[in-house]
């Protein structure tokens, strides 16, 4: 698609044909003294990467902090606006947010494996969602576990401590974690850039197969890996969305002198 309508004097919103999954409609949120995210309007495809994009401090974090309400631990912040998933509005369901958020896998910057052995920090997130026959989540711990190439490396240790495993061996165990909750939408937060790079290249390698599966919402400020996993771009500034679209057309066609000068610079 090659459409490109200007919607506001520097916004620009590529036009897309992709199934959604999540719409997020004028939302904003405040702290006491600033305008974080000012009257955000996007539409997430299902099935692809969609990349949050910006320089450091527009916003990018906050945005998938909304997306399964981690937002409500800060008591600071003010939102306003909608964003639905399957029809509801996420942000009024006040009774439901446990099952909101297991909708969500959520990937932080850096791994944080539960101090217990690889194999129960799969079967824990197992346990929690009822699942009890040991077979089950035999099966379920090995098939996640290969979900994030990580089982050849640890099926002869799964009951050793998974703080053992090396940063970038533990990224993965906490994208499977995440995994076994069965998620339609993964969330990730930088979730390289405690990584080596060929660690990096893995969950890279990773998130590629698993949009077969799941939704990616990912955030990054590497413009190189925007390039390599994106399939939409949201492209943010000062807390709004300057252009978003598919990423083909948002690298090869940028529309604004922001996003131009970010992509030059960036390079
Ligand atoms: N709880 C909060 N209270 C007050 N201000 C906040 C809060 N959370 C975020 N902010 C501010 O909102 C702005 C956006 O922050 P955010 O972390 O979302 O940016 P970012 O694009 O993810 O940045 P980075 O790439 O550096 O992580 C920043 O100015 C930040 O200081």
């Amino acid at each position: 698609m090659k459409t490109a309508i200007v919607t506001a004097e520097k916004r620009v919103e590529h036009i897309t044909t992709e199934v959604p999954i999540m719409n997020i409609s004028n939302l904003n949120v405040y702290s006491k003294s600033a305008h974080i995210l000012k009257n955000i309007n996007i539409t997430i495809p299902k099935n692809k990467i969609t990349v949050l994009l910006g320089p450091s401090g527009c916003g990018k974090t906050t945005l998938l902090k909304c997306m399964n309400r981690l937002t409500d631990l800060y008591s600071e912040l003010r939102l306003d606006g909608t964003i639905e998933i399957d029809g509801q509005n996420i942000l009024t369901e006040r009774n439901r947010i446990t099952e909101i958020r297991q909708k969500m896998g959520l990937v932080m910057q850096r791994p944080y494996p539960l101090p217990m052995s690889i194999y129960d920090n799969i079967a824990y997130g197992l346990k929690l969602k009822g699942v009890r026959d040991k077979n089950v989540i035999a099966e379920k711990v090995e098939k996640h576990l290969r979900e994030v190439a990580l089982w050849d490396e640890v099926k002869d240790r799964l009951k050793s401590s998974a703080q053992r495993l090396s940063i970038g061996q533990q990224q993965r165990l906490c994208l499977a974690r995440g995994l076994a909750v069965e998620p339609e939408i993964i969330l990730a937060d930088e979730p390289t850039s405690a990584l080596d790079p060929i660690s990096s290249r893995v969950i890279e390698e990773q998130f590629s197969k698993l949009k077969d599966d799941y939704t990616i919402i990912m955030v990054t400020h590497i413009l190189r890996q925007a390039k390599r996993l994106a399939d939409y771009v949201v492209f943010m500034y000062y807390g709004e969305i300057i252009e978003h679209g598919n990423a083909a057309d948002i690298f090869e066609n940028p529309q604004t002198d922001i996003l131009k000068e970010y992509m030059r610079v960036g390079h």
